[in-house]
This record gives C-alpha cells, structure tokens and sequence, in this order.
C-alpha cells in the first residue's frame, strides 16, 4: 500500500533512499534546509552537490519547509549525520506526527554523549516506534538502482516487517529483525574498522594484515554488541558482516578511503565526513568503562589520536596474546 515516507537530510543516502521509495511507488517528499538542493532536485532530478549527476526518480519531491513535508507522514527516515541528529530531531519534534515510526538511517554514536541514534529517538520522541536501516549500501549505488540489501530493525517485529515490506522492491531488498541494539552496533562500529582497514592498505601493509585486523575487528564487534544487550548472532547478517566487506574494501566508502590517505601519509583536510574517526574514542571509552576486552578498536582509537603510528598499531594488534575467539 502507497504511504507518505517523508526522508529528513538531503545528502547523498537520503537522496538515494528518496529515489528508491519513489520507485516503490510511495509519495516521497525529502526535506533538505538548503534551497539551491530542493530546486535542483524538483526541477533538474539531481542532487549534484551530493550525488553527481546521477538521475534521481521523477516522482521524488524535495521542500526546505519542514511543516508541509511532514504534515501526514505515515514513516519519516531520519538520514542526517550521527552528529546532528539530536539538534535536527529536537528542532523538528513537533512537526512529526503522532505515533509515527521513526526509522535510523545514520550510522554512528553521539561523540558528546556516547548515546546511540536509538536512546538519542528515546529521550527526544519517547512515543514513537524506532527503527534502523543499516547494511552494505553506498548511497549512489542504490540511487542508480544497484541491486542492494539492508537490514531494518525495529525491537517489535511487526513494526520492522511492515517497514521491510514498504521499502523492499525490484532492486532493494529488505529483512527484518528485532535486535534493533546489534543492528545499530554493527553499523556505527564498522565505520571505525573501516578507517583501519583503509590504513593498513595505505601504508602498504598488505592484504593479508587487512584480513586479519577486520576479523579479530568482528570478533571485537560481536563482543561489544552482546555488552550492550544486542545479539552476536546478528553481526553475522548485512548490517555488520555484510558492511565490513563493503566498507573495508572499497575506496567508495569514505572511511576506508580517510584511512588510505592517512595510511599514505596525504592530506586529511578536504576528505568527505568520516564518521569512524568521531566514533573511535567514544566507543573506547564505553568499552574501558564497562570493561569490555576491545584491543582494536582502543588501538585503533590511539592511531587517530596520534599516540601510535600505523605499523605499531596493526603489528601489536597481531602479537597480542589470544583471548576467547580472537
Ligand atoms: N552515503 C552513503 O553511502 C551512506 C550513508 N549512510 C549514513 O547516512 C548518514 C548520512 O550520510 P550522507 O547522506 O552520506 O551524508 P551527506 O554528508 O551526504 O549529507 C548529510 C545531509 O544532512 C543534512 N544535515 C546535516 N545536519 C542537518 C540538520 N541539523 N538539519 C537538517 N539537515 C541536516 C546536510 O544538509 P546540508 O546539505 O544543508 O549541509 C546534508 O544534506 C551517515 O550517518 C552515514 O553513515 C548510510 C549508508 C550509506
Ligand atoms: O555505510 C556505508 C555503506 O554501507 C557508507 O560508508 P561510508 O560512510 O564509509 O562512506
């Protein structure tokens, strides 16, 4: 059945899921605060700032008023960077409506306060059912239409259905879950891994290293997900596995492609928002506080602040002594 799915964040993958739920033949509208965006999008079907000069849908509608994209949303994706998302959700808070779900698609945790996207939807707007989509998805990809698959999770399993099926189609495939905690922890972690990744590579450290920190990384994830009350078992799905194959391989993926250019020792200053780098001392810190056994990622965490160099980082992480499923 046709709904109103309202996108709030005119960026790249708000853009891209705009595009595939018009295709799914709902009523899109994407609401983006800057006007040069929208008018691009309504009148040219481009989103150039963001997504070059790939054809975006025909029936994807943008508006900077918040009020009118929002009036009668029956599903709002939340596609504005893990940073940001409590100040955008505080300021449009009243304009969503009553009861409507509320679906993640960032994937980070909050640096100021180590609050996931999910307990940052909880404190703002405690009435409305919260959901993530996460998985292997780069966002010109699914705006091209590539054949892609996510996870949606959401902890009542008929909600997280519905949404699957309303956004599964012809080229975006959707599965549900109930583990909306491991979903979102897979997700948000990953992008750190995926800054390591990309610096081993960049530092000529070869392949077979790259393997061996992104599984002793998953290993790690699979840990720090049951900490925090999430499923092992679904690090194994699309939202952990699949994105660490996507993410800690390809130049697409800004993080891996932020840990090249550190790994090479090239200018930082310039590159595309990645969000691992924000995350990494956070997620180090809730580990060392909950005492979670997590070598990478507190490794990883002193490689960007700059206390180790690259070769210690991934040579020490090799010769530590093992532990359970390292
Ligand atoms: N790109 C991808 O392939 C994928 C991205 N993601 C996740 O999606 C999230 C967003 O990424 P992406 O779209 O690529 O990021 P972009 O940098 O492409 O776009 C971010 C968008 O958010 C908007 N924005 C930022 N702050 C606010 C605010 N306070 N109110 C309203 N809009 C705001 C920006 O507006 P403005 O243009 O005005 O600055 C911009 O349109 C990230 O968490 C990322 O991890 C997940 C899967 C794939
Ligand atoms: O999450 C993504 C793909 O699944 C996008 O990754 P980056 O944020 O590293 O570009």
């Amino acid at each position: 059945m046709s709904k109103k799915i309202v996108i709030l964040g005119g960026g790249a993958w708000g853009t891209a899921l705009g595009c595939m739920a018009a295709q799914n033949g709902h009523e899109v509208v994407l609401y983006a605060r800057d006007q040069a965006t929208v008018d691009e999008i309504n009148h040219k079907h481009r989103n150039s700032r963001y997504l070059g000069d790939i054809a975006l849908h025909d029936n994807l509608r943008a508006t900077s008023d918040a009020a009118a994209a929002l009036d009668n949303a029956d599903t709002v994706l939340a596609v504005i960077p893990a940073q940001s998302m409590a100040a955008a959700l505080q300021e449009l808070k009243p304009l969503i409506p009553a009861n409507c779900p509320v679906v993640l698609c960032a994937k980070g945790i909050e640096r100021s306060t180590g609050r996931l996207m999910s307990q940052i939807i909880a404190d703002i707007l405690p009435d409305h059912p919260i959901a993530a989509l996460s998985g292997p998805s780069f966002a010109s990809d699914v705006a091209r239409g590539f054949p892609t698959a996510v996870t949606i999770a959401c902890e009542n399993i008929a909600i997280a259905d519905d949404l699957a099926a309303q956004f599964s189609g012809s080229t975006f495939r959707c599965y549900s879950s109930d583990d909306l905690t491991g979903v979102e922890i897979g997700g948000a972690l990953k992008n750190v891994i995926a800054v390591a990744a990309g610096a081993t590579i960049g530092k000529g450290l070869g392949a077979s290293a790259q393997a061996a920190l992104v599984t002793r990384a998953f290993a790690e994830l699979r840990r720090i997900a049951a900490a925090f009350g999430g499923r092992p078992e679904t690090l194994m799905g699309l939202s952990c596995l699949g994105d660490l194959m996507l993410s800690c391989s390809s130049p697409q993926s800004r993080n891996y492609s932020y840990g090249l250019a550190l790994g090479r020792g090239e200018p930082l200053e310039g590159l595309l928002l990645a969000e691992g780098v924000a995350t990494a001392p956070v997620i180090a810190e809730l580990c060392a506080q909950r005492q979670i056994y997590a070598p990478v990622i507190s490794t990883i965490a002193a490689l960007l602040n700059g206390s180790i160099t690259i070769d210690a980082a991934v040579t020490g992480l090799l010769s530590r002594p093992l532990k359970n499923e390292d």
